[in-house]
């Protein structure tokens, strides 16, 4: 099957307008266009070290879902996905001291708390490899084409802003998304049409998670 043929690149064309709404959501585009407010990155760094934390959990329960024939280059990018999720923990916590943010002390907002009780819900056993596989591919495949945004030639993203936006969108994230998309789609095309049916109204709730994510982050001057 040819990339653009298989079952999530039909789905990206599918609920494209979704798809839009959450890689170019007006928090992206001011960062892109240097226009940002600061308090309003603030606020998504202290939001997002709590949901890293809930994505931790929910990346370890596809270990015990993954199949006995996965190959060992599968093996090793779920693995590689948990040792850099090791390595955005200590990102956040010094992005953290950097702005001055004191992570323990920031609660966590209504948006975040669902967001990540839906990645509880999904780390459950009855919800198949095949849609946790493809879960983990739409969430951060999300955020490369958000932030890749921001990292092109063009962007006016602000000094600041531009190691953040790196860590998102290298060369090297990329090449993770594309491997997990392979294979979701790998999983996707051996599941029955129920499986896949249930894969694609999860992938739509994420984009909808992630658009709820990037409004909560958008805020005003005072915020915090
Ligand atoms: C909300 C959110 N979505 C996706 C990612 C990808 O890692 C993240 N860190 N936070």
């Amino acid at each position: 099957m040819d990339e653009r043929g298989s079952i999530t690149s039909q789905w990206l064309r599918r609920h494209n307008a979704l798809y839009q709404a959450a890689t170019r959501h007006p928090f992206i585009l001011t960062i892109a266009d240097g226009s940002i407010n600061f308090q309003c990155f603030k606020r998504w760094l202290g939001q997002d070290y709590h949901f890293v934390k809930a994505f931790v959990r929910f990346l370890a329960s596809l270990l015990p879902k993954m199949p006995k024939e996965a190959t060992d280059e599968e093996m090793d990018t779920l693995l590689g996905g948990i040792v850099a999720l090791r390595d955005e923990i200590y990102w956040f916590r010094s992005e953290a001291m950097r702005w001055t943010i004191q992570l323990d002390l920031v609660s966590i907002k209504v948006t975040t708390q669902e967001y990540c009780e839906f990645l509880e819900q999904l780390s459950q056993g009855n919800f198949e490899y095949a849609i946790a596989v493809t879960a983990l591919w739409a969430i951060e495949f999300v955020y490369y084409e958000s932030f890749a945004l921001c990292t092109q030639s063009n962007a006016k993203t602000p000094t600041e802003l531009r190691e953040a936006c790196e860590r998102w969108s290298n060369m090297e994230f990329k090449n993770y998304c594309v491997l997990l998309k392979g294979l979701a789609d790998k999983y996707l095309e051996g599941s029955n049409l129920h499986v896949r049916q249930k894969a694609e109204e999860i992938f739509v709730q994420i984009l909808k998670q992630e658009i709820k994510f990037w409004d909560m982050s958008t805020c005003d001057e005072n915020c915090i």
